[in-house]
């Protein structure tokens, strides 16, 4: 955690709209986390993405108390985020600030009734794909969020792209496609962010997904640092 280039990340979400974190998890760490997909007693609900029109695939939310090294992961990566939400608020023109830890920010989720925990396991099998989307769960919208890759790319399954699409106004869409290993992070925005145009600072709309997994299977970790209603 310590060794993160956390000015990188910054000026790469401001100039691409995402930022990869090589190697957040190492192989071991990912391989827990893909083993407790299993132990249903970890989580507090299952959403089978068919089912909803989400695409094809299931995830798992995780139940509070939420297992250690995740709750440790969740907060320690959250008060540099806090600070490029921050100027990501002043750029925008935004009043509300982002406090400096993020149990000072659950208890804000907390008093506006979202107390539900939103870190989550993903799971894809050939065929699967995440339709685009954005993890909104309430008032409180903390503006960006990280997905860790668990399964190993080329050997573990093929195709699964990580996704982003930036909606500009007026104009046409713009997408990226993020490489990324086992254990590497991507750091993107949850619904928006401030891009400067020549006429100043505009807002872009965000949206995330998979493309189709081609074959095997592919997990991946959600870390989103605003509670559900
Ligand atoms: O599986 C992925 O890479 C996308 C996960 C996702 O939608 C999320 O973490 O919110
Ligand atoms: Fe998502």
């Amino acid at each position: 955690m310590s060794a993160i280039d956390w000015e990188r990340v910054g000026a790469e979400l401001d100039d691409f709209g995402c930022a990869v974190i090589p190697g957040l998890l190492t192989p071991g760490e990912c391989a827990a986390y893909l083993a407790s997909y299993a132990n249903a007693s970890l989580f507090r609900s299952r959403i089978v993405m068919e089912r909803h029109g989400f695409g094809r695939g299931e995830y798992q939310y995780f139940a509070y108390p939420l297992p250690a090294p995740l709750a440790r992961l969740r907060t320690a990566l959250y008060p540099p985020l806090a600070q490029i939400g921050n100027r990501w608020q002043r750029a925008l023109g935004q009043d509300e600030r982002f406090p400096a830890t993020h149990a000072d920010y659950l208890a804000r989720c907390h008093a506006a009734g979202q107390l539900r925990p939103t870190p989550l396991l993903l799971k894809y099998g050939a065929l699967d794909y995440n339709c685009l989307h954005q993890d909104l769960y309430g008032e409180l919208v903390f503006p960006l969020q990280v997905a860790v890759l668990l399964s190993r790319p080329g050997a573990d399954f093929t195709g699964g792209e990580f996704v982003l699409t930036e909606q500009r106004p007026r104009m046409q869409s713009r997408a990226e496609v993020v490489p990324l290993e086992q254990g590497d992070a991507v750091v993107f925005p949850v619904h928006h962010r401030p891009v400067n145009g020549t006429r100043g600072v505009y807002r872009v709309n965000m949206r995330h997904g998979v493309s189709r997994i081609r074959s095997g299977n592919r997990y991946t970790l959600g870390v989103i640092f605003h509670d559900a209603a």
